[in-house]
């Protein structure tokens, strides 16, 4: 199990509730790869029904949907309030192209060299596995322009990935601060989305983003939108640092931070179906957004499903 887990000593969870996720997490990953997990206290996990009902423990099915007991709304970015096309065909190719002259202005800058820092980590990480792409970063004593080649041959490679990791989307969210800064950029959201957050808003419902992007990136999108700054709708953000967004305990992580008495009362909205069932499984209600652009969903997939917030 500890293997499945990834738990290493330095990332035993704290708590029994905490511990509970990572189990969780290894159970959905042996039920995605078609491998039975039986249980003592829950029999065989053979099932996404089975699934969901030892992920949500003491909820029953169809308990979730009550709309007056939601406390919180957390929402995905690409897919669920921006069009997908915006993100992979605008600013992936802004920081693409953009990179080597973000990296060689601003080398001295703490900020960047700390990027740096997280750059080359990863790569360390990549080359390990050997992930396609991934090539040695220059050493600082091979002199500036060596370092930010390598650097830059190896973002390329995360970009055409879409990877979401830590190192690619801070620096990613720095380049894009140049972009909106000089109103290269602008945010782009559906048009039904100002009007739900305020809505949301005025019933006092609090309202967050959890995005792979990096929460600097999220601000900056929600502040400069074509319906002006949309972030006085907005309570928080959280990105990639509370966790990756295909597993349970980074949602056992959000309604920590955000201290609902029960995940039940956040609800929850994604255009993918990993997430969703990973957040499913920490409690949260969760509807699938159905945007134009985003890719299909398999047949009986269980969830609600959306193509406007004007639905919910
Ligand atoms: C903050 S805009 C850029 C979003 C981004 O970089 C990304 O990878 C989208 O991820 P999401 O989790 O919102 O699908």
């Amino acid at each position: 199990m500890e293997f499945m887990c990834g738990v290493t000593p330095g990332s035993m969870p704290r708590h029994r509730a905490e511990c509970y996720h990572y189990l969780l997490d290894a159970a959905i990953k042996m039920y995605q790869l078609g491998i039975d997990w039986t249980t003592p206290e829950h029999g065989p996990i053979n099932s996404a029904k089975r699934l969901r009902s030892v992920a949500s423990p003491g909820v029953p099915n169809g308990c979730h949907t009550a709309k007056s007991s939601k406390h919180c709304v957390v929402l995905d970015i690409e897919g669920t309030t921006t069009p997908i096309s915006f993100v992979t065909d605008v600013m992936f190719p802004y920081a693409r192209d953009n990179v080597r002259k973000h990296l060689t202005s601003t080398y001295d800058s703490e900020e960047t060299k700390e990027d740096i820092k997280l750059l080359r980590i990863q790569v360390e990480e990549d080359l390990k596995i050997g992930v396609v792409g991934a090539a040695p970063v220059a050493p600082d004593d091979a002199g500036k322009e060596e370092v930010i080649s390598s650097l830059v041959a190896n973002v390329e490679a995360m970009i055409k990935a879409d990877r979401k990791i830590t190192s690619l989307k801070q620096l990613q969210g720095h380049i894009w601060r140049t972009g909106f800064e000089r109103k290269e950029l602008q945010g782009v959201v559906f048009e039904d989305v100002p009007e739900a957050l305020k809505n949301w808003q005025s019933q006092g419902m609090k309202v967050y983003i959890y995005s792979s992007g990096s929460r600097e990136a999220q601000r900056l999108l929600f502040g400069h939108t074509s319906y002006g700054d949309l972030r006085q709708f907005l309570c928080g953000f959280f990105d990639t640092t509370t966790g990756n967004k295909r597993e349970a305990r980074s949602y056992f992580e959000i309604s920590q931070s955000l201290g609902v008495d029960n995940p039940s009362q956040i609800l929850f909205i994604t255009d993918v179906l990993q997430e969703a069932v990973a957040a499913k499984s920490a409690g949260f209600e969760v509807i699938i957004s159905i945007r134009p652009g985003n890719a299909p969903l398999p047949a009986n997939h269980g969830f609600r499903t959306i193509s406007s917030f004007s639905e919910i």
